[in-house]
């Protein structure tokens, strides 16, 4: 018998898929070089087999099957994912949480709601807006990614300095693990009972079981909304006056800033000399708001910003969303990406200048240039962008991975952390020590061997290669 056929057996016909389109589209997720190297011509494989289950018990049932004959499982939520967690390859079943898309509950009372771990994340977003509420996690993916894929890769949204990343907002996350046993961790708005087990699942990109539910602690939706916009004359200037503003506990949900060659890139309108612009979106009550902003605005101007026009910022709510696709980048003659990586206050403009610097020295590179998105008392994040072109399009791949490597050591060198909320994928294993460490890592494939000891979840992905 066929592995489809025991498959079929166990969860019914209609929900394994072995044709052509179903495999081909289930190739990869949003991984430029994936990308990159089909629109390039060459071969990129496609999973023997899509599984699609609609319960709790049909994951069980597929992950009895493969633990039991060592079949490589790939779990797939909505494939945007930039770092290369999907990769399947013609020996595995890839299982695509597509159709366990439905809302478990939702609790107005103590302000929860559940999901299936398919749920997309913006029809999750408008149905509890549609009780006044919001989960407040707005990551640029909302309406491409899934409700599981954000606790798998450890997301991180729009409005993260007010709201927190997605580990402030899990309440329970309901996971089948590798030997079929269906765990629900967390259960209390808070726990000192023993080790925090849902961590085992956040950012484990697929690796240690399938997530399968999701219950998000929501907030009420702000009633009321304000922009405010400054310049800097450099990333520095501007990022002294962030850590002001968070270390003075005022929390604006939204505060970017952007670079000068991010400003002439994206913000034609209202560059300013070449100087970097802060943007920041207020919200929450009424009376928090209008105390916040003239606050700010204190703390901006006794540091030499300058007030900018606030439509600056209205424009990036309009378009915040709005990404190229990948072929529109090749066909126009360049391989392009961003990395997000974090670092202290004293450490983030060291490495602001030497990435840029580094980059900057790739030959084809044409664009180095970065914001910040999301801000912590101990830090930042940065959001850098390359762009590199070659009339030999070979070299693209090339290129790709030597600006990865020096955004990667440049952050390591200056003690920062080199993944703030994409994931690491198989783009960033090879750089997952610069964070755990190497004691870390082999404590990762201690706990990977106990929780998968037959190694089907996801193999190649997030640990590095022994
Ligand atoms: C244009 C664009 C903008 C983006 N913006 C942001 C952003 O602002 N913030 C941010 O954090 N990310 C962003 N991302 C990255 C991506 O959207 C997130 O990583 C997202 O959380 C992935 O969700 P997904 O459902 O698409 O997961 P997938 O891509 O399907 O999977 C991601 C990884 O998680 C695993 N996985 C997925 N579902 C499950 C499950 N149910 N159980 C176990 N493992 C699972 C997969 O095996 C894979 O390793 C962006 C991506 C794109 C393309």
């Amino acid at each position: 018998m066929t592995i489809a056929t025991q498959l079929a057996e166990r969860i019914g016909h209609d929900k394994v898929l072995g044709d052509a389109e179903t495999l081909r589209a289930r190739r990869y997720d949003q991984w430029c070089v994936k990308h990159l190297r089909y629109w390039r011509g060459e071969h990129v494989p496609a999973p023997g087999i899509v599984v699609r289950p609609e319960s709790v018990s049909d994951v069980r049932q597929v992950l009895l099957f493969a633990n039991e004959h060592h079949i490589p499982l790939i779990p797939f939520g909505l494939g945007s994912g930039v770092c290369g967690g999907v990769e399947p390859t013609p020996e595995a079943i890839l299982l695509d949480m597509g159709g366990m898309a439905s809302v478990r509950f939702i609790d107005e009372t103590n302000l929860l709601a559940s999901f299936d771990a398919g749920m997309n994340g913006l029809l999750a977003e408008e149905t509890v807006a549609s009780h006044g509420l919001t989960i407040g996690h707005w990551p640029q993916s909302i309406g491409i990614s899934s409700v599981g894929g954000w606790v798998s890769t450890r997301a991180s949204g729009q409005f993260s300095t007010a709201y927190g990343n997605i580990e402030d907002m899990i309440y329970a996350v309901e996971a089948v693990m590798p030997d079929g046993n269906v765990v629900t961790l967390g259960k209390a708005p808070r726990a000192a009972a023993g080790p925090d087990l849902r961590h085992l699942l956040m950012g484990a990109e697929g690796t240690m079981g399938v997530v399968t539910g999701v219950t998000l602690s929501l907030r009420r939706a702000a009633p009321f909304r304000q922009c405010s916009v400054f310049y800097a004359k450099d990333m520095e200037a501007g990022f002294e006056v962030q850590r002001r503003i968070i270390q003075a506990d005022w929390k604006p949900p939204v505060m970017r800033q952007y670079d000068g060659r991010e400003v002439r890139r994206l913000f034609k309108d209202f560059q300013r000399d070449g100087q970097s612009m802060l943007l920041m979106v207020h919200e929450g009550p009424r009376e928090r708001v209008e105390a916040e902003m003239p606050a700010i605005a204190a703390i901006a101007a006794a540091a030499g910003l300058e007030p900018g026009d606030p439509a600056a910022a209205e424009q990036w709510l309009t378009r915040r969303n709005h990404v190229p696709t990948w072929q529109d980048m090749f066909e126009r003659g360049y391989v392009a990406d961003t990395a997000e990586i974090s670092g202290t206050w004293t450490q983030i403009g060291d490495i602001y200048n030497d990435v840029i610097r580094d980059l900057n020295g790739v030959d084809g590179v044409i664009n180095a240039s970065a914001h910040s998105s999301h801000v912590y008392r101990s830090g930042i994040n940065l959001y850098f962008s390359f762009a590199a072109t070659f009339e030999d399009t070979a070299r693209m791949e090339p290129a790709y991975f030597e600006c990865w490597r020096r955004i990667m050591e440049a952050t390591a060198r200056h003690g920062g952390g080199v993944a703030h909320h994409h994931g690491a994928g198989r783009l960033r294993k090879p750089y997952l020590a610069h964070d755990l460490g190497a004691g870390g890592v082999a404590l990762l494939r201690r706990l990977k061997a106990a929780m998968d000891p037959n190694g089907i979840m996801n193999p190649g992905n997030l640990l590095p290669d022994a």
